[in-house]
């Protein structure tokens, strides 16, 4: 399972406002190098209330009996496929090296198709189903911001990605997932690190994927170059000492969180490993951390499922696939972005040998 490290991840934390200038070149750089880049939630990302409102709906939720989640379970006849709730012991992500399921809970939900949900909503969210839309939509707009950006840094035209990903009526692949770790409770009280993993080693299947962090609940991790494990900070930025030495966070609004996005498996194998997917896996931390719940919540963003994984015009990536041998074809064949996914979760099923299974 390689070994926790003591080192925590030095991933960049990036300006995208259109006042930085140098924006796309530093997100190409963060993108090409590491795959994993904070974005400051500035005047760009989120509000903090609809953050924080989701994490309430979430953890309402998963809070809520398990007859009332059943009724939304990924395997009821209700949910589409890969659409729904999956009970803990449901997924197992790095089958080769995990001994048990991951220890968490998640409840996926698909892409709205005209504004409006492929699915039911267990009878706790349904009165919150506009705030769940709109919620999506802004993470939707995040992520075309940042293959907007993406598409300025490699001299394409600017709407090359974005073009690819959203089309009033066209369905995607993307996903929008709550996601809840429990602590861990063991016998005897402590919560000593085992063999349990929250969520085994794996990359993402789509573009790009956006990551929502709760302050004290730690516990993701990256596989770093070398191959050891480093810790993704919950907040990359810190609390900043006031200048007077007083603690001065009480009185001031609770800042934003940087927000969390990582490359996909699809857009590292559409620009041949330019753009690099990096695995990563979530843990029980070891010390306090690993003593208190985790909630996360994740937008897992693809193409529209028609798009074709043809060649990126750019000189960048062009380059790249020369000097790897890689691009987004099969033997030759152009595939489509649903193309991409299917041969993922079937990759995914033949390992685990269960209905559902696989990061998305
Ligand atoms: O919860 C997290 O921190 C990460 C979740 C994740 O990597 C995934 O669901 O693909
Ligand atoms: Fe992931």
């Amino acid at each position: 399972m390689g070994s926790t490290g003591d080192e925590t991840a030095r991933i960049p934390v990036l300006d995208i406002s259109p006042s930085n200038t140098n924006g796309p070149k530093q997100l190409l750089d963060a993108a090409t190098k590491y795959g994993f880049v904070f974005i400051e939630n500035n005047e760009t990302g989120i509000a903090v209330e609809d953050i924080d409102h989701m994490f309430n709906l979430s953890k309402q939720f998963f809070d809520s009996p398990v007859e009332t989640k059943q009724e939304v379970s990924i395997n009821s006849n209700k949910a589409g496929k890969n659409h729904g709730w999956l009970s803990r012991g449901v997924e197992t992500l790095d089958p080769s090296t995990q001994k048990r399921p991951d220890v968490k809970e998640a409840f996926n939900i698909g892409e709205p198709l005209n504004n409006h949900l492929q699915q039911p909503l267990p009878h706790s969210l349904t009165p919150h189903t506009q705030t769940i839309l709109a919620f999506q939509a802004n993470c939707l707009a995040l992520c075309q911001r940042l293959l907007h950006l993406f598409a300025t840094a490699l001299d394409l035209d600017e709407t090359w990605f974005t073009a690819r990903h959203s089309h009033p009526g066209k369905p995607t692949g993307s996903l929008f997932r709550m996601l809840y770790y429990p602590r861990l409770e063991t016998d005897d009280g402590t919560s000593a690190p085992n063999d349990d993993i929250r969520a085994g080693a794996h990359s993402d299947f789509g573009s790009l994927t956006l990551l929502f962090q709760q302050r004290g609940q730690p516990g993701l991790e990256i596989k770093t170059p070398s191959g050891e494990w480093a810790a993704v900070p919950v907040d990359p930025l810190g609390e900043r000492p006031s200048p007077g030495g007083r603690d001065e966070t009480m009185r001031q609004p609770r800042r934003a969180l940087p927000i969390l996005v990582n490359i996909g498996d699809l857009l590292d194998d559409w620009t041949g490993g330019l753009l690099k997917s990096t695995v990563h896996r979530v843990i029980f931390p070891p010390g306090a951390g690993g003593g208190v719940d985790r909630y996360s919540m994740a937008y897992f963003c693809h193409p529209l499922d028609d798009a074709l994984l043809e060649p990126v015009p750019s000189k960048l990536v062009q380059a790249h696939v020369e000097r790897t041998g890689r691009s987004g074809a099969r033997e030759g064949r152009v595939m489509t972005a649903r193309d991409h996914l299917m041969e993922r979760l079937a990759a995914t099923y033949t390992l685990e040998k269960s209905e559902m299974s696989g990061a998305l």
